[in-house]
């Protein structure tokens, strides 16, 4: 950060918060390491922005503990004011004074001075808007107006910084450039941050750890690569990443499913009737000899991929896990038929009603079936 203060550490232990008779936090805990960017991951209604607000001291949580740098800020009796955390805050689109030029927007909650010119001319640079520095908030672009809102949060050197969801009124390609260029910003100055995001892609190139939230819980947290590769239950699975999922039977930390044997990559005892998780890209096209048979049924074009629908060949005296299986339904000693869409990478030449291999590469994540 600009002045001396250093990078903070975030504890949030057992928050809670309601409004009227809605709970909006449950039990939430996290803690973020000094210098770690951190994302807050969830639907809308989740509560991250509730949880973003009572960091930042805008609302006082009902019961719990929140400490930045080891130092208590809200708990049932201690409330320290928002001005006093010394933490930068980003609402969602910016919210810049629109009466304000650039320049005394950035320098708004700074005491007038020479220190106050040379911190906002720092922050110009830094944010690469020098030349912008006498326009309006109006007679910018939204990515100008977001790197104004950035300055404006760093120029009092927080030791932290909140951002609820910055990108989100720009387009989509705008929105990866300054998404990319704000957070190598934000490592090049070391800062702790925590990222509210909608978007798994944003948080999983931005971030050390998510923070998957659902129902005003933190549902899990960890590096992004385990949240995708290991999804704690079905529905974190399918925030993050698309999946397919399969009936099968456990046995031994192997999945017997229509696809065949499919190692665990969780722990899970015993045998017994479960569900099996896949990425898609875990799901290969191959000939049909060195896979699982299967038939194209459809082809859809997404551009840089197609995806391909296919159906498995009924296996003879295939073992059938319990529930598992599509419209056609189980034959005399043959699994039936199961549908689900494959992946093909340019360049291919499939057609509907080709014959092809599935199979499959690495460990499935594996489910309660009722999860
Ligand atoms: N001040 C308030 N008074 C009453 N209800 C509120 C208040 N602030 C938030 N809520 C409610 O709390 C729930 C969580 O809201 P919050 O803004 O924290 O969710 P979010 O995950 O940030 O959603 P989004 O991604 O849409 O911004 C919502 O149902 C919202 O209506």
């Amino acid at each position: 950060m600009r002045n001396e203060r250093q990078p903070a550490t975030l504890q949030v232990q057992q928050v809670e918060k309601s409004f009227g008779a809605r709970k909006v936090l449950r039990d939430v805990d996290c803690v973020v390491e000094p210098g770690q960017v951190v994302s807050l991951l969830g639907h809308s209604g989740c509560g991250k922005t509730t949880l973003l607000r009572l960091i930042a001291g805008f609302e006082r949580p009902d019961a719990g503990r929140i400490s930045v740098a080891g130092q208590l800020v809200a708990d049932a009796r201690v409330f320290v004011a928002a001005e006093k955390r010394h933490i930068g805050y980003v609402p969602q689109e910016g919210a810049l004074f629109p009466h304000l030029n650039v320049y005394d927007n950035i320098g708004f909650g700074l005491s007038k001075g020479p220190a106050r010119k040379r911190a906002v001319e720092h922050m110009l640079e830094l944010t690469g808007i020098a030349e912008l520095s006498a326009l309006m908030p109006q007679q910018l672009s939204g990515g100008q107006q977001q790197r104004v809102a950035l300055a404006r949060a760093l120029a009092p050197g927080p030791r932290m910084l909140l951002l609820d969801e910055p990108f989100n009124a720009l387009d989509a390609a705008l929105r990866a450039t300054i998404c990319q260029d704000v957070m190598a910003l934000l490592r090049r100055l070391g800062a702790t941050v925590l990222l509210v995001t909608h978007d798994q892609h944003e948080a999983f190139v931005s971030s050390d750890r998510v923070a998957v939230m659902r129902d005003g819980r933190i549902v899990q947290f960890d590096e992004p690569a385990r949240v995708y590769r290991q999804p704690v239950d079905v529905q974190t699975a399918q925030l993050v990443g698309s999946a397919v999922f399969f009936d099968g039977v456990l046995r031994d930390g192997v999945a017997q499913t229509a696809l065949g044997p499919i190692a665990a990559a969780n722990h899970c005892d015993g045998a017994a009737a479960v569900r099996v998780m896949l990425r898609h890209e875990q799901l290969r096209l191959a000939e049909p000899e060195q896979g699982r048979p299967a038939r194209v049924t459809g082809i859809a074009f997404h551009g840089h991929y197609s995806s391909l629908t296919v159906v498995l060949e009924p296996a003879p005296q295939a073992e059938t896990p319990p529930g598992m299986g599509g419209a056609d339904g189980a034959q005399d000693g043959a699994a039936p038929a199961i549908e689900f869409p494959v992946r093909a990478h340019y360049p291919f030449d499939y057609r509907i009603g080709d014959r092809v291999g599935v199979r499959v590469l690495g460990p499935a994540m594996i489910y309660e079936p009722q999860a």
